[in-house]
């Protein structure tokens, strides 16, 4: 790649060259050896960036693959597809010696302290370890002031990388300069250096043994973390969470990363202890120019320390932007709903609180459209139902996720050798799903007859309700009890709950309340599970009330002055905006 290329690729429009740069990633699991089982698409086509020196915030419900995403961004896991490109070069192609030396440069930070250190180990050696398996330090050296072909003899190497070297030699005169991460004073450096008309050859010779130099790096670190040189011989289990996350701090901070993955690093800890690690980690960043992915499930820690926050659901970004606005101002459904969900910490203000409906759909199995679609309380709805009350829409949408549900258990085994054997009668239970799901009227007639029978109740004539309800409602009509419906309606109505004992009687024996041409798609659905093809039921059904969000993935669409973009179809001109929608529905 040329120069020029490379600068286009890593420097965005403001300047700042970027560390990180994602586009198009994937990770998939594969399907763990079942015969036709799908793989789990964890991460599923993601594209951002990181710049150099900042903290994103990576968010997102258990299972949508944030873990998955920062493993795969410092090759813990393969990527699928996609590119991370990191100083412009593509990580995902690295092989062999360029693999090991790019790892320094990138580490990661684990969630549990308890089990993330070897305990059987001293703390020493557990930090020591990286600079074990990766020789530090290297001693290479930077000669300087010659324009001559420089050789490096005896214990030092030609600094190949571009990196600072770990020595630098002046020629002539042969000053030497050790960089700040190695710990070896000056005067323990010798240099004999000779010329030739075209080449410098520089011996080096250090007399401090590497392993020497390696504990000394150690002691250094355990104070970077604030923890003491003393602790270098005791053993993991000696410390509490919080040390021992300082643990697993220094030894991802021994080969001085420029990038690390902190996966929940407070998220196991004490909330006294979470402040203490959150401000020692801004203190590194600070002092050593770190940059950050930083992965939580608490949104008030991710705002108080991220820059930018990057939201996820089901493998995909749902929006990416500037951290304080996207707290303040939410502009993709998702993060509207995830939002909604903290706690408000002024009483008096009365956010509205977004329940999401059921739970997310199997990474194995993604929806076709956007992948919220399935949830998405503002989802679109075609133009040719567009006059349908949200009642109705609520009851089709509730009605449709059941069905996805249902789907989704028969994967089990259990459920399929049921289904084989025939011992299955799941499907027997749609006529009760229809009636919970869907509003149900009475005839005028038998709404007279309740409010005689209601009133009778509540006057403790008994008898004279249930023969009011006996002569009104056929119980052949029912599959439930009559005997056992008409003592709960009574019970109902003694305990002052009327509303639920007319309830109780309009789901046994009312028509469903919805316009017609609804109704006759949910009859033929319900024919069709009856049948025992829900595949037919759930196709028919989103043909008919499926949308754009069912049907296309949508596109990432600018949604501030700052760069932030949101991941759905509403932010298209002929949309309505989700808050707009959100607003109308309240
Ligand atoms: N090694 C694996 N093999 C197969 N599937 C996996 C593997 N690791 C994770 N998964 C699946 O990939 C999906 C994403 O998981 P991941 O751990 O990345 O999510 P997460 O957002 O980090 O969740 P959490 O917050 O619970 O850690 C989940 O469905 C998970 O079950």
């Amino acid at each position: 790649m040329s120069e020029t290329e490379e600068l286009r690729r890593t420097e965005r429009t403001d300047g700042r060259r970027d560390l990180v740069n994602v586009n198009g990633l994937k990770t998939y699991y594969e399907g763990g050896g079942l015969i036709n089982s799908q793989p789990v698409k964890a991460v599923d086509g993601v594209d951002f960036h990181i710049e150099r020196g900042e903290t994103l915030g990576l968010v997102g419900e258990s299972g949508c693959g944030k873990t998955t995403l920062g493993r795969t961004l410092v090759r813990l896991e393969r990527a699928t597809d996609g590119e991370v490109l990191f100083d412009g070069d593509d990580i995902t192609t690295f092989s062999g010696k360029r693999v090991k030396r790019w790892r320094r440069d990138a580490q990661i930070v684990f969630q549990d302290p308890e089990s993330s250190l070897n305990d059987r180990m001293t703390i020493g050696e557990i930090i020591q370890e990286p600079l074990n398996v990766h020789d530090w330090p290297d001693l290479d050296v930077d000669v300087v002031g010659t324009q001559k072909q420089v050789e490096v003899t005896g214990d030092g190497s030609v600094n190949q990388d571009e990196r600072e070297a770990d020595i630098t030699v002046e020629v002539p005169g042969g000053a030497v300069t050790v960089r700040d991460g190695v710990p070896l004073p000056e005067d323990r450096v010798s240099v004999d250096v000779t010329e030739s008309d075209s080449t410098v050859t520089v011996r080096v010779d250090v007399d401090v043994a590497r392993k020497r130099l390696r504990r000394a790096r150690v002691r250094e670190l355990l104070t970077t973390v604030g923890l003491r040189e003393e602790h270098y011989f005791r053993y993991p289990h000696q410390f509490s969470g919080g040390q021992r996350q300082r643990i697993g701090i220094a030894r991802a901070l021994a080969l001085e990363p420029e990038f690390v993955v902190l996966d929940e690093p407070v998220s196991a800890l004490d909330v006294s202890v979470q402040a203490k690690i959150l401000n020692l980690l801004e203190d590194l960043q600070e002092e050593f120019g770190l940059t950050y992915l930083f992965i939580a499930h608490d949104l008030s820690v991710v705002r108080h320390i991220c820059d930018r926050v990057a939201v996820m659901y089901l493998g995909h970004i749902m929006e990416i932007g500037d951290s304080e606005e996207l707290f303040e101002n939410p502009k993709n459904p998702y993060t509207q709903s995830l939002l909604s969900a903290i706690p408000e910490t002024d009483p008096t203000d009365d956010k509205q609180r977004i329940t999401l409906r059921g739970t997310p759909p199997s990474p194995r199995d993604p929806p076709q459209g956007c992948p919220f679609s399935t949830r998405c309380p503002v989802k679109i709805h075609p133009s040719e139902y567009e006059h349908l009350d949200e009642k109705t829409w609520e009851g089709i949408e509730l009605f449709r996720e059941i069905l996805r549900e249902r789907q989704r258990a028969d994967r089990s085994f259990t459920e399929r050798a049921r289904a084989i054997l025939g011992m299955e009668t799941r499907f027997s239970g749609i006529d009760e799903i229809v009636r919970e799901v869907f509003p149900h009227r009475l005839t005028q007639e038998r709404e007279q007859a309740l409010d005689r029978a209601v009133e009778a109740a509540a006057s403790n004539r008994e008898d004279e309700a249930r023969e009011i309800l006996g002569t009104n409602f056929d119980p052949s009509e029912t599959d439930a009890d009559f005997d056992d419906l008409v003592d709960s309606f009574i019970s109902d109505v003694h305990a002052g709950s009327h509303g639920q004992a007319r309830s109780r009687i309009r789901e046994r024996f009312g028509e469903m309340d919805v316009p017609g041409e609804v109704r006759g798609d949910v009859d033929r659905a319900v024919e069709h599970v009856r049948d025992g093809d829900e595949q037919a039921a759930r196709e028919l059904l989103r043909e008919e009330f499926g949308s754009v969000c069912d049907t296309e993935p949508p596109d990432h669409h600018s949604v501030s002055q700052s760069g932030r973009t949101s991941y759905c179809h509403r932010h298209l001109a002929e949309h309505e905006e989700p808050e707009v929608a959100f607003e109308r529905q309240s």
